[in-house]
């Protein structure tokens, strides 16, 4: 494939340490190729960005990652599963997810602590007057990790939008996935909030013990240091994948975004602007 830095050649059925691994998957609804003979493999150590314009098919891989949705033809094995021969609800609690919809779903008075600790049971909302103490001693420790210990017990509609979306990785860590899938974690975050959650991913990258980790965004800006691959993806198909600093050349996200860009490397950030 043109400009491609990576082909894919994945291994099926998968190795045990292969998180993801996709064969030529695609993804049709209404005649038209959400994903098009799209091959990418994610291993247990890798924290990946995927990066792509909108409509590019980056939630529909998310939604396969996280398996919510299946191939319509293709391979896709998640966790060592292939999507359409397996229990899907047994898999999905192995992968921790946090998406924008999310936050909608949070009654406004429910308490932080709660929003972190229900992850345990998949549900929203406090529906038991007592937790495990070791369930609330984690939620607490994923609290002060992300630096909101102070906020347990405030209510969720209270908290800022960064605060918000730190809860969430907070609750998606709680049951401690094999996968971590983060769509757009930073959007619509003042520069401050940006930059204190691109700080806590960074942590989460560079940490050994965190699992897998697939970051969905936009912006070049918001990669995260300690991510270790990139994903491109125009029009459901990949553009270049690979290795973040053999991926991220102007010339692939001049393809990526359908217009020329000059792409800077400052320390361990990216930049991007029209060339
Ligand atoms: N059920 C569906 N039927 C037909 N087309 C769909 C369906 N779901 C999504 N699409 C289309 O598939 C394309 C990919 O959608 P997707 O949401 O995966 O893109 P995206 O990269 O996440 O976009 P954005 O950055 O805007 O969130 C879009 O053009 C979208 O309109």
């Amino acid at each position: 494939m043109d400009g491609r830095v990576l082909e894919a050649a994945v291994p099926i059925p998968p190795d045990e340490d292969t998180v993801i691994a996709f064969d030529r998957v695609n993804v049709v609804r209404g005649g038209n190729f959400l994903i098009r003979d799209l091959s990418w493999q994610v291993e247990l150590d890798e924290r990946w960005v995927v990066l792509g314009p909108n409509g590019a098919g980056k939630t529909t891989l998310l939604n396969l990652a996280s398996a919510r949705m299946h191939p319509t033809r293709g391979t896709a094995y998640v966790l060592g599963e292939k999507l359409g021969r397996t229990d899907v609800t047994e898999l999905r609690t192995r992968v921790g997810i946090t998406t924008g919809r999310f936050a909608d779903q949070v009654p406004p008075s429910e308490k932080v602590l709660d929003v972190v600790v229900t992850a345990a049971w998949s549900v929203v909302g406090r529906w038991r007057e007592s937790y495990d103490p070791q369930d609330e001693a984690r939620a607490r420790e994923l609290l002060d990790q992300l630096g909101i210990a102070g906020f347990a017990d405030r209510e969720f509609g209270t908290l800022s939008e960064g605060e918000r979306k730190r809860t969430q990785i907070a609750r998606a860590l709680m049951t401690d996935p094999e996968l971590m899938l983060l769509d757009e974690p930073t959007a619509g975050l003042d520069l401050g909030g940006r930059e204190v959650l691109i700080g806590h991913l960074t942590e989460l990258a560079l940490d050994p013990d965190a699992p897998a980790m697939v970051l969905v965004t936009h912006h070049v800006e918001e990669i995260p240091p300690g991510f270790t691959h990139a994903l491109l993806l125009r029009e459901g198909t990949v553009v270049a994948a690979g290795l973040l600093g053999e991926v991220m050349t102007a010339e692939n996200l001049t393809k990526t975004f359908g217009l020329p860009l000059i792409v800077d490397r400052v320390g361990d950030r990216y930049t991007a602007r029209a060339g």
